[in-house]
């Protein structure tokens, strides 16, 4: 049988199937309603969410559907035991939270599912221990097991690097493992009988006492006490609280102008920028749209339109498109929210299909764009929350880490190395980023840089565009040029001079055509001129061993780049081969003569030190 005949099949044994009345056509597989289809259009997925959907869920027909790697019911109606999943060996992402699921789930259930990387069972009414299959599925990454009745101890899971991990309101008891201490203690909450980090000890009567078939009746008499004085004395905090926030808030709403550098609260975060401490509810800006979080990658992020709505947020920023929310999902990924005002240059329908296609890009330098939301108005774009803020934020804002040599080249390479991947994988054309500048490359964990923004031009006003946009700012930008690669690549000699003078290139950069000395570019090249390249870098880069040689070197090409006549200006490849080529050190790898004297010749064994202080460069 076909795909759709197949597909067929399985509707046949749904209750409410008319929620996919536009299912039938072969030709047309990759429109009917909930189905998952790559680029090529082959189908990879089911997403058949809040559809009233109940019924049977038949197994013996989707095991005939190779393809399938992700399904998900979240939001139905569907009850009983959970369906035998784990005949589909291929699956890697299964959503069956939000139904009516319940009884036990056999020990075996997950078992040869190595592939299975997402599992979110949450808001059922699952029971007994939580299988053991299930902790030792192999890539387990997301877990989200909330709001059933699981009981019994928690098991030894073989994974333990997860980005989501809810155990919460279930009926789980004993001491949490060790493996799993690291993780929140919201992630157990709700589960009376747990103990151990990061809950209380188990040793303590306290966390013995949180069990209620040890707690005597005059004990638990007591306990009842203690909490109702609990809380009252947290309901009456929680409600001055928000009365002194709400009052807060609107005294700075007053106050705040709009800026192009984010507004930065009072809270402080420990990698070293600051965010709004306070929280937004995301509901007022969100409302009105077309009702739908459209996701354009595989991975669905693990959450809905209504788990979006109901994180907790806060502003990171307002840029000149609108402000960025960074939203915090219950059990689900920390994400960061892009309102942009006047992206209204195509229809609907078309960007659409090219925010999807903007999906497709994955590499380690380019946020992934996660979903889009769009209103008549304004659209949303959800993208990964990175963990070190902005390159912008650490080069000029008040609380930013000072960034030494190795790391700014690090990030140099990385952003060169995201516009060649965004060149040369975007489908169907070489995209140009647009809108490249340093509050729009992000660090991660490790300062790995990230391109955000990228390939937004072709669906801006124009006008706005023209105004804001990094692209733009290129000399020979005037009305009618439209952003290509050159424009970018003289956007990246910015903002390697950016990098390695730590002047924010704001107040430099030109409008038009004619214009003043007063570029960054035009500075750097009238210092370097003088031979006053002392002068040029950042004094917070500085003091790197036997590395000025190779800074110079950046800068250069960084001034290449910015060639006001775009025939004389590099290439992006030629740039890319070029950044390539520098090294942390000067002299690195060059180790073709070298002066070792006498002694050490005669001593035993030679170490790295014994050469350091001898290599010559070349
Ligand atoms: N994905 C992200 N992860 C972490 N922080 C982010 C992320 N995206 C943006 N930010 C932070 O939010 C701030 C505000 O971003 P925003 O895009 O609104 O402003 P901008 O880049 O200065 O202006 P523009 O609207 O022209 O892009 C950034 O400086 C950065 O610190």
């Amino acid at each position: 049988d076909t795909d759709a005949q197949i597909l067929m099949r399985f509707k046949g044994s749904l209750w409410n199937g008319q929620a996919l009345n536009n299912w039938g056509s072969e030709s047309s597989l990759c429109s009917w309603t909930g189905l998952l289809c790559r680029e090529n259009q082959t189908f990879y997925g089911l997403r058949l969410e809040h559809m009233e959907l109940g019924g049977k869920i038949d197994i013996e027909t989707l095991v005939e559907l190779p393809n399938l790697v992700s399904f998900s019911v979240i939001n139905n109606t569907f009850e009983g035991p959970m369906p035998e999943f784990k005949k589909l060996v291929r699956l890697r992402a299964l959503f069956l939270s939000n139904n009516k699921f319940s009884g036990d789930i056999p020990d075996d259930a997950f078992e040869g599912m190595r592939r299975l990387k997402r599992v979110f069972l949450a808001q059922n009414g699952f029971t007994g221990p939580i299988p053991k299959s299930l902790a030792n599925l192999p890539r387990l990454w997301d877990l989200d097991l909330r709001g059933n009745g699981f009981g019994g101890n928690i098991p030894e899971f073989q994974q333990q690097d997860f980005r989501v991990f809810n155990l919460s309101y279930n009926q789980l008891e004993g001491q949490i493992p060790e493996s799993l201490s690291n993780k929140y203690p919201s992630s157990f909450a709700g589960n009376e009988g747990l103990c151990g980090k990061p809950l209380s000890s188990c040793n303590g009567n306290e966390s013995r006492s949180l069990k209620p078939n040890l707690a005597s009746p005059h004990s638990k008499g007591k306990k009842h006490g203690v909490l109702i004085i609990a809380i009252i004395v947290v309901t009456v905090v929680a409600f001055s609280s928000v009365v002194a926030l709400l009052f807060i808030h609107k005294h700075r709403r007053k106050r705040s102008k709009p800026g192009i550098l984010p507004k930065r609260g009072t809270s402080h975060k420990s990698v070293g920028f600051k965010e709004s401490q306070y929280s937004v509810d995301l509901t007022g800006d969100l409302k009105g749209g077309d009702g739908e979080l459209n996701f354009v990658r595989e991975d669905k992020g693990g959450f809905d339109l209504q788990e979006l709505l109901r994180a907790s947020a806060v502003v990171l920023g307002s840029g000149s498109f609108g402000s960025t929310y960074k939203a915090m999902i219950l059990s689900g990924p920390t994400v960061v929210v892009k309102r942009f005002r006047h992206m209204n240059n195509v229809g609907k329908q078309e960007f659409s299909e090219y925010m999807q296609r903007l999906g497709t890009l994955t590499h380690p330098n380019l946020l992934p764009l996660a979903a889009f939301y769009s209103r008549k108005e304004d659209k949303f774009l959800v993208y990964d929350f990175a963990e070190n803020g902005s390159l912008a934020s650490h080069l000029h804002g008040r609380d930013g880490f000072v960034l030494n040599w190795s790391t700014r080249l690090k990030i140099i390479k990385g952003v060169a190395r995201g516009l060649a991947y965004l060149y040369e994988n975007f489908p169907g054309k070489t995209l140009p980023h647009g809108h490249l500048k340093s509050s729009n490359v992000v660090l991660d964990n490790s300062f790995e840089p990230q391109l955000t923004e990228y390939g937004l031009v072709e669906v801006m006003n124009k006008s706005h565009a023209q105004k804001f946009m990094a692209a733009y700012k290129a000399p020979e930008m005037n009305e009618f040029g439209r952003p290509n690669v050159k424009s970018d690549v003289w956007c990246l000699g910015i903002l390697i001079l950016e990098v390695l003078t730590g002047k924010f290139p704001a107040n430099y950069l030109r409008h038009g055509k004619g214009g003043n000395n007063s570029d960054l570019a035009t500075w750097v090249d009238s210092v370097v001129r003088e031979e006053w390249t002392g002068e040029v870098f950042d004094k917070d880069m500085l003091g790197t061993k036997n590395g000025e040689g190779e800074m110079l070197k950046l800068l250069r090409i960084g001034m290449f780049c910015c060639k006001w006549n775009v025939e004389n200006r590099w290439d992006w490849n030629e740039a890319l081969a070029k950044i390539e080529e520098v090294k942390e050190k000067d002299g690195e790898d060059d180790y073709s003569c070298y002066y070792v004297s006498e002694g050490d010749l005669n001593s035993k064994t030679m170490t790295e030190d014994d050469f350091s202080f001898s290599v010559t460069n070349g």
